[in-house]
């Protein structure tokens, strides 16, 4: 798998906050999370943790209340308004959920993949080739003269991300891509985004499925707006933020009935244990 030893995306200390007449609304409470080039990251967690507030931020999108978010290597805090829409036209494709929402239903997939190229500066030539490669890639291949309308919601997921990948930008963000898939279809899709990121193609999308999540490299586990842990080949690791907080997992927490901890550093490691 090609790996790019500087990630696709950075967070440090992310905080968004949103202000509404009932008051104000803490959704990301300072996020670090690092999203390495060339891989498949699935951004979990329950209902209002802020995984769409994450991945509207990475997507350049929203710009996040305080903390730095940075994607390709630029910095998104503080871009002017033109800089930011040139960053997202360029350098970040984008799934949303449902499949119509990411076509236009009189243009067949080969148009869909000319006119994405086009916004994205490719020339004329190169979108011609990344066309046959993409959604021969995508396994449809066959598909290249058929509109919205006459292929099957996973083909449209397919065909959504050929056109956020056509050029190559530097992140593909996708919402809960697929959230309206059976599990068949859902399996042949997270097949297809494997095999995207194979060739080097950074992917990012938020889910609820642990099949999604399953075929992620790496999972974001967030919490009520903080990073509670992540998984890596495997293993879950907490993350210690920038002031030294760790969030501990929900079984553990329940060993601390207290909210009062004895730290002791050991050889081996350090241990928590409940003072009372
Ligand atoms: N524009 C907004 N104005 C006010 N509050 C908002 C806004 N967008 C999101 N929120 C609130 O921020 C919190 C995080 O929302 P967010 O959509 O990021 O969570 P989520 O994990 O994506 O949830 P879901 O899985 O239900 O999509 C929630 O409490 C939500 O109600």
């Amino acid at each position: 798998m090609p790996h790019d030893a500087t990630p696709a995306a950075v967070c440090e200390g992310l905080v968004r906050i949103y202000w509404s007449p009932s008051g104000e609304v803490h959704a990301l409470k300072g996020v670090d999370a690092v999203v390495p080039a060339g891989r498949l990251t699935a951004i979990t967690g329950p209902s209002g943790s802020g995984k769409s507030s994450l991945l509207r931020i990475l997507a350049a999108q929203d710009r996040p209340t305080a903390g730095r978010a940075e994607v390709a290597g630029h910095a998104l805090t503080g871009m002017s308004a033109h800089r930011l829409r040139t960053l997202r036209r360029r350098n970040i494709g984008y799934v949303f959920p449902r499949p119509p929402q990411n076509l236009l239903p009189h243009l067949t997939a080969r148009e869909h993949l000319a006119m994405a190229g086009k916004l994205r500066g490719v020339s004329r030539a190169d979108v011609v080739r990344e066309t046959s490669e993409l959604l021969d890639l995508l396994g449809i291949a066959d598909r290249a003269e058929h509109l919205p309308g006459q292929l099957s919601g996973g083909e449209q997921q397919r065909l959504a991300f050929a056109q956020a990948v056509v050029g190559r930008p530097a992140l593909v963000v996708a919402d809960e891509p697929t959230s309206e898939l059976d599990s068949r279809t859902t399996a042949d899709l997270l097949g297809a985004v494997s095999e995207l990121t194979r060739t080097g193609t950074t992917v990012v999308m938020a889910t609820h499925d642990p099949l999604a999540a399953a075929a992620a490299d790496q999972v974001i586990h967030l919490r009520s707006g903080t990073v509670a842990h992540e998984e890596v080949a495997g293993r879950r690791l907490a993350v210690i933020d920038g002031d030294g907080r760790v969030q501990l997992p929900e079984e553990a927490l329940a060993r601390f009935p207290d909210r009062r901890v004895l730290i002791e550093l050991t050889a081996d490691g350090v241990v928590l244990r409940d003072p009372s």
